[in-house]
């Protein structure tokens, strides 16, 4: 690293820099961004975009008293870099480093807490409500990619923005025409006709000319002038429809454009809206080429870029979801895919490819994507959507009302669940089992390896109602995969080793973890295959021959599988002594996927310590 970025520590040093200055930052910047990710993992290609949109910002307002809240999050590596963190950066997203993601406790500079999309304009909205009653005078500034933008928090927001009086409230679009996968939807198309052509050119050049060379005193005229713009551009845009000052197309890449533009922008206060148009990947040809592969990488070698593995590894749960759609679309015309926007995470990209027309992404829009499926059920189509976990928090009320109320055929493939690793408590998928299982009609299933997410894809592809498979992030034991498409007994159990005294039912891959436990300690171990309905019978006949039971769950314990372990037997009047294991009453940060796991007793080692802890003396081991 230069001698230059290590004077930057605060945003303070950065406002103390020349014009020039601030232009060698933004090469600095760039280039620390790519040597520190290629070292580390983690977002790319959006934090290649906000390199001098983040230098301006901070160059131009008074952080952290003025408040940035940046969108998801995951383009808010310069501005750790600019605020304190850049030595945290060797640390990124690892146990005990720093966040991917914007945290309030991690800086006093990171106003809002961000990771899933869409919510930095309700965020900055409250604040600038706060700060309006309070009396404080206070910038409150919202950035927001185009793929956010999809999202209908956002216009909830900007509707509620719209007529509310006296505030400092600016948004800014980050425009780059990409979300993870390219962009979707109307939105879009009306964005690119914005930029498109002469109008772009002309917006610009008036944006320039009337932001850039008036004083601030002189705004009013600038709104004339702006006023004059808008005449030649046809009608005002959506954005002004909505009570803001729409101000560009600008260059996110020009300093030249952005100072200017942001400077006049303070000056005026009130409700404005910014657009900006940057390139996903700016500064490295890689990942200019290919920003959805430079998204969020692993680790690579900068000079060479992301290289395909010489030998092919552990087909992940995603994996196998992907295949599994392929094939039963093959042989079911009525199977159409859905996702909100996770086009590649979930192992869509060959389903797009073979079933166009059966394929639908309907951008960041989790709570419309399960509207829309149950929609398309109503009609006697058969909608599969995939969705992560954590994602699926988003469409709660859709599911219970839409879906699962009136009895809908709609499969949920729930990619991403229990612990993700890297990105943390934000993504992490601990809390389905638990909010779903207390929904009527619902089917809720967890395979314990590749080969039985096929099966129960099949079961829940197969049961006529609202029904789920959970599976994790990466690879599961590598338990080869057959290529039925024939269900298996909905609610039924596999005992997979018999034992006696002691019975360990688990719920998903942990299985596996159990495995040596219960040979070591000669226990019953169940792969329970369905949380809902539960193996009432199995239950009963475990209960009758067994002294204590265990449940293992990669989820929250309260309200988990165990739980519902624990209600069955309470309700039939069995009393057994249970040991729930499964994930902790708190959040846990990123980390390595695996390390994570038994720091919360959840491996081989910690299940028989746990066993051993509770059971010692019922089952006298040593
Ligand atoms: C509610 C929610 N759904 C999905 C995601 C996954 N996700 C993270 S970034 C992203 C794309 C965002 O696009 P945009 O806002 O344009 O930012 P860009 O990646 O282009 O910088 C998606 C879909 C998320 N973080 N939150
Ligand atoms: C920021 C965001 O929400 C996504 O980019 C997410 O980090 C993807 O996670 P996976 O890598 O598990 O697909
Ligand atoms: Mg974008």
């Amino acid at each position: 690293m230069s001698n230059f970025l290590e004077k930057l520590n605060v945003p303070d040093d950065v406002r103390k820099l020349s014009r020039p200055e601030l232009e060698q930052a933004a090469g600095e910047l760039r280039s620390f961004i790519i040597r520190s990710v290629s070292k580390t993992g983690g977002h790319l290609s959006s934090n290649l975009g906000t390199v001098e949109l983040t230098l301006a910002l901070h160059y131009v307002f008074n952080t952290p008293h003025d408040r940035i809240i940046w969108d998801v999050g995951h383009q808010s590596y310069p501005h750790k870099i600019l605020t304190g963190r850049r030595e945290g950066m060797a640390h990124l997203r690892q146990e005990g480093g720093i966040s991917g993601f914007p945290k309030r406790s991690e800086s006093e500079y990171d106003a809002f807490g961000t990771a899933h999309s869409s919510t930095s304009i309700s965020a900055a909205l409250g604040m600038a409500v706060a700060s309006r009653n309070l009396q404080i005078e206070r910038q409150h500034i919202a950035v927001i990619g185009d793929g956010s933008m999809t999202a209908g928090m956002a216009y909830e927001a900007l509707n509620n923005a719209g007529v509310t009086p006296g505030i400092n409230l600016l948004v800014i679009l980050n425009d780059n025409d990409m979300s993870i996968s390219p962009p979707v939807g109307a939105l879009n198309k009306y964005l690119a006709r914005l930029l498109s052509g002469t109008l772009y050119q002309e917006a610009r050049s008036v944006g320039k000319a009337v932001l850039g060379q008036f004083p601030a005193p002189v705004m009013e005229m600038a709104r004339k002038v702006k006023g004059h713009a808008k005449g030649i551009l046809g009608s005002a845009t959506w954005f002004e429809e909505f009570g803001f000052n729409y101000v560009g197309p600008i260059d996110g890449h020009d300093l030249d454009a952005l100072v200017p533009t942001l400077q006049n922008l303070r000056q005026m206060g009130g409700l404005q809206f910014l657009h900006v148009v940057t390139k996903k990947g700016q500064g490295y040809k890689l990942a200019e080429a290919d920003p959805i592969l430079y998204h969020g990488p692993g680790k690579f070698d900068p000079e060479v870029g992301i290289q395909k593995p010489s030998k092919p590894g552990k087909q992940t749960f995603t994996q196998v979801f992907g295949h599994w759609l392929c094939d039963m679309a093959s042989q079911d015309e009525k199977l159409v895919g859905i996702t909100p926007a996770m086009r590649e995470g979930s192992g869509m990209v060959e389903f797009e490819k073979r079933f166009p027309a059966r394929y639908f992404d309907v951008g960041i829009a989790e709570q419309h994507s399960v509207t829309f499926a149950a929609g398309i059920a109503c009609e006697g189509l058969k909608p599969v959507l995939a969705i992560y976990s954590t994602f699926l928090q988003r469409g709660y009320d859709q599911l219970i009302h839409d879906v699962a109320l009136q009895n809908l055929d709609v499969t949920f493939a729930l990619d991403r669940a229990g612990l993700v690793g890297a990105d943390g408590a934000t993504h992490a998928g601990n809390y389905d089992i638990a909010f779903l299982r207390c929904i009527p009609n619902m089917v809720v299933a967890v395979p314990s390896d590749e080969n039985e997410a096929r099966l129960l894809l099949n079961t829940c592809y197969h049961y006529k109602g609202p029904a789920s498979v959970r599976y994790p992030r990466g690879a599961g034991v590598g338990a080869s995969v057959s290529d039925t498409l024939d269900p298996v007994t909905l609610g039924k159990g596999l005992v997979r080793r018999e034992g006696t005294r002691l019975a360990i039912l688990a719920f998903g891959p942990l299985l596996h973890a159990a495995l040596p436990v219960a040979e070591k300690l000669n226990a019953t171990l169940v792969d329970m295959r369905f949380v809902k309905p539960i193996d009432a019978e199995l239950i009963k006949q475990l209960a009758a021959s067994h002294e204590v039971f265990v449940t293992l769950e990669e989820g929250s314990v309260m309200g988990g599988a165990g739980s519902a372990v624990a209600e069955f037997m309470s309700a039939f009047g069995l009393c057994k002594p249970i040991l729930q294991l499964g994930l902790p009453d708190r959040f846990i940060d990123h980390g390595d996927q695996a390390a994570l796991l038994k720091s919360v007793g959840l491996d081989s080692d910690g299940i028989e310590a746990a066993i051993h802890a509770r059971f010692k003396s019922v089952l006298n081991i040593t």
